[in-house]
């Protein structure tokens, strides 16, 4: 079955040559992009949608969520508005109330938060553990998540759990942790920060994991200037995250890593993706990522949600980009193309997902707004009016959503 979707203002395609059409339509044929071009010379199709005269864009990327946890840190967030600083130890608080929900509630909360991200555009979503942080809960919370997101990402060093020695729980996290955990994740992830994991305990877990085949990135140079960036350029991490705290041999060694890559064309070895979370950023008080210094030093960049209780409680990719645009300096492009493009990088997908081109899957995003510069035109406002994930509706104002899905899976 093809599907037409048709009468698209403004289609933005983060394609190689980042096109920008107007007046445009697509073709999908068995979940993919089968056609792209002007409304006036699309073929013709089994089912058409009339987009009626909105903006087109691809499916959001979001490369970095901690979506399986229970409980409530609004205090702890009131607090920091009024003048406390973030401190990794709030992980313990949000681990205490997840361990408490029993498989149904957690898997309740997780695809509550998954059909969420999915009404706001997001068509391809990264999860995290790091909320159970014994062998059973992170095989748990490993389990619970891979259910329902499409990349999941080992974080059992997310913090020493209160009342764990710092180099027993490390060797743990090295060992019968990953092995619990293994069936069920793509990639692992280490808290490289004061108060969390310290270099060399992050370079021994990144080393563990590397060894058993999963990709890696890296929580770095968060809360302050640290190893973070430069061991994930070292270890040919996938991304960097949080990014906020660099140094110029940080910008530098994240420049180097990507010398194998044509960015005009996107096409050759990929370096270390810097992914930058704004929302994270203004949450927590931060100076915001230095998404503009990257771009410009040959560093792509993503931009993701890091939806979690403590930091960033948020799955709205686009407030990011409307961040990003206000308040980073990036174009509206770059933006775009930070959290759709830059985001599939960030997990390795790029040659299935993260732009509208031929033979890529069909995730396709339409706007209640005739142009992308909505997003940050219009801040704050609910845009996304449909999402389509493969060609097929996945938002709740769509009418077959969850038909074949089982439910909230993306
Ligand atoms: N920085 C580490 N982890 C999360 C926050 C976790 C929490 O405070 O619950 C983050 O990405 O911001
Ligand atoms: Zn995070």
């Amino acid at each position: 079955m093809s599907l037409l979707i048709t009468n698209i203002a403004e289609l933005t395609s983060q394609d190689p040559e980042r096109r920008v059409l107007q007046d445009a339509a697509i073709v999908v044929e068995n979940g993919r992009f089968a056609w792209i071009g002007a409304a006036h010379r699309a073929p013709a199709a089994d089912v058409v949608h009339d987009a009626g005269g909105r903006a087109a864009l691809p499916g959001w990327v979001d490369s970095h969520t901690h979506l399986v946890f229970a409980g409530d840190r609004s205090a702890e967030f009131q607090a920091r508005m009024a003048g406390e600083s973030y401190a990794a130890g709030g992980i313990a608080v949000t681990m205490e109330a997840t361990r408490a929900a029993d498989d149904d509630e957690l898997t309740r909360l997780v695809r509550g938060r998954v059909a969420e991200a999915a009404d706001g555009g997001t068509t391809y979503l990264e999860t995290k553990t790091g909320y159970g942080l014994s062998v059973d809960q992170e095989r748990r919370h490993a389990r619970i998540a891979s259910a329902v997101a499409d990349h999941v990402t080992y974080l059992g060093a997310h913090l020493v759990p209160p009342g764990a020695d710092a180099e027993e729980y490390t060797e743990l996290v090295c060992t019968e942790m990953l092995t619990a955990v293994r069936p069920y994740v793509h990639s692992a992830d280490v808290f490289c920060e004061r108060g969390a994991f310290s270099e060399d305990q992050s370079r021994r877990v990144l080393a563990a994991c590397r060894d058993a085949g999963l990709g890696l990135r890296v929580h770095g140079n968060q809360l302050g200037p640290g190893p973070g960036a430069r061991l994930a350029v070292e270890f040919g991490a996938a991304s960097v995250d949080h990014v906020n705290y660099l140094e110029p041999d940080d910008v530098a060694a994240l420049a180097g890593s990507w010398s194998g890559w044509d960015s005009a064309s996107a096409t050759g070895a990929p370096g270390v993706v810097a992914t930058c979370l704004p929302a994270c950023d203004l949450s927590t008080r931060q100076p915001l990522a230095p998404g503009r210094e990257l771009l410009d030093a040959g560093v792509e960049i993503a931009l993701a949600s890091n939806c979690n209780p403590g930091t960033s409680y948020t799955t709205s990719m686009a407030f990011c980009v409307g961040t990003a645009v206000l308040q980073m300096g990036l174009s509206v492009q770059e933006a775009v193309r930070a959290a759709t493009f830059g985001g599939a990088l960030a997990l390795g997908v790029q040659d299935t997902v993260g732009s509208i081109e031929v033979g890529k899957r069909a995730d396709v995003q339409l706007l209640n707004a005739p142009s992308a510069a909505h997003l940050a035109y219009r801040p704050g406002m609910p845009l996304t009016q449909a999402v389509f994930r493969e060609g097929e509706r996945v938002d709740s104002r769509g009418e077959v959503r969850g038909s074949g899905r089982g439910g909230a899976r993306l």
